[in-house]
């Protein structure tokens, strides 16, 4: 009522109410009357606070903003346009204003912040605290100056402003913007969780990669070096022929086989002659050099079935598969040809003598064994020698 309008200025101003503050006044009061709800604004209160210029004046230059209870600004076509009061207050530096009109019950709690002016499409009050505006030296406008609050709430389509209550803040383009960005930043920080999870399986499998090739060429360096111990511990480092015990080995086999097949199995026992006069004239190298050659015309001349092994020193034996004894003789007659043509520089020429036998059923190898011994002790009679001691019992 104009009574409690004119109580608060008088609690503000005193006695000392200036003159010129009646139309001020006035035009309060004709606001209020003409507000739709007038009958209403018993839980209303209007406060006014004008803090003096030394030009008293000024203020009955400034209008009243009267914003009507769910009306935007710019319809309040009884008032000036708002930015242009605002540019009347903000002309008047000394000035101090604060004019509110307020619905306690349902603002009282969003207005309680002095640097902020909140006009709502249902709001019933204009608060403003000039003060702040009529420091600020750029001279802004009303409308300047909500679009810079950093309240999310404030909207002006054409001249009209217009502040979206924080109860439909879900309607803000900064909600929504606010929303997509923690989609993006959701969606981004799961994508960088797989990437780095991909990142670190490649380098794990790249790593097992390496552990494979490692296992790999160290299998196959395992295998090999297996191999190689193989040869050696089955063949005459020397000669590369098959070596006594692995010889022994093999003749158990290929007596297994003759026996089960029935094919007839021979043995020839070689031996070079006056070998030690060779090492003795040219010395050891060149007598292994002889036993290499030897070799290497033993496996020149003889079948790949055929076991050739260094029995030891200068004695090789022969073991022939499915072969009897008189083709023995003849092949070993072969060898001792081959051998004696053999030449051989710087030590010349060199002569073999051979023992042959044939294998009878189940008998045993150190027997075959005696037999060619005693015909190659024969042969060493005459040496450059074939002797079958089966052809000698015939
Ligand atoms: N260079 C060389 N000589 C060896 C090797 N093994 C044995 N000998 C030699 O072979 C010779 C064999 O001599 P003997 O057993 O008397 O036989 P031989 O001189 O051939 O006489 P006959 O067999 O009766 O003709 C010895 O001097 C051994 O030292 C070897 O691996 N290398």
């Amino acid at each position: 009522s104009t009574g409690k309008i004119a109580t608060a200025a008088s609690a503000v101003c005193g006695d000392n109410l200036p003159a010129s503050f009646e139309p001020y006044i006035q035009q309060l009061n004709t606001a209020v009357a003409q507000a739709p709800d007038a009958s209403n604004l018993t839980d209303c209160s209007i406060r006014v606070t004008l803090i003096p210029s030394q030009d008293a004046s000024v203020i009955a230059n400034i209008p009243l903003m009267v914003i009507e209870r769910g009306q935007p600004i710019s319809s309040v076509d009884t008032q000036p346009d708002n930015e242009q009061v605002l540019q009347q207050v903000l002309s008047q530096t000394n000035f101090r204003l604060v004019t509110n009109m307020l619905n306690w019950s349902t603002m009282n709690n969003r207005l309680s912040d002095n640097t902020r002016v909140y006009l709502t499409g249902e709001s019933i009050a204009l608060y403003a605290d000039l003060t702040a505006l009529a420091d600020m030296t750029t001279r802004e406008t009303l409308a300047n100056m909500l679009r810079q609050q950093p309240l999310p709430v404030m909207q002006k389509p054409g001249s009209q402003i217009r502040l979206i209550s924080t109860d439909q803040f879900w309607l803000s383009p900064w909600f929504w913007g606010m929303v997509v960005i923690t989609v993006f930043l959701i969606v981004g920080y799961r994508y960088y969780l797989l990437a780095l999870q991909s990142v670190t399986l490649d380098s794990k499998n790249y790593e097992l990669d390496l552990k494979n090739q490692e296992l790999t060429s160290l299998k196959d360096r395992i295998q090999k070096r297996n191999q190689e111990l193989e040869y050696l511990s089955t063949h005459d480092s020397m000669t590369g022929l098959l070596n006594r015990p692995f010889f022994e080995q093999m003749v158990e086999r290929e007596q297994n086989r003759a026996y089960r097949s029935g094919q007839p199995l021979s043995l020839l026992l070689l031996d070079l002659d006056h070998f030690k006069q060779i090492n003795d004239n040219f010395g050891h190298t060149e007598g292994d050099n002889v036993l290499k050659e030897t070799a290497a015309l033993l496996r020149k001349h003889l079948r790949s079935v055929d076991l050739i092994a260094r029995w030891g020193g200068e004695e090789f034996t022969i073991l022939l598969p499915d072969t009897p004894v008189h083709i023995a003789y003849e092949l070993a007659e072969r060898l001792r040809q081959h051998l004696a043509n053999l030449l051989l520089p710087p030590v010349g020429h060199i002569t073999c003598s051979i023992g042959v036998t044939g294998f009878e059923a189940k008998e045993k190898f150190e027997k075959v064994f005696l037999r060619a011994d005693r015909a190659l002790y024969q042969a060493k009679e005459t040496r450059n020698a074939v002797v079958a001691s089966e052809l000698e019992t015939i």
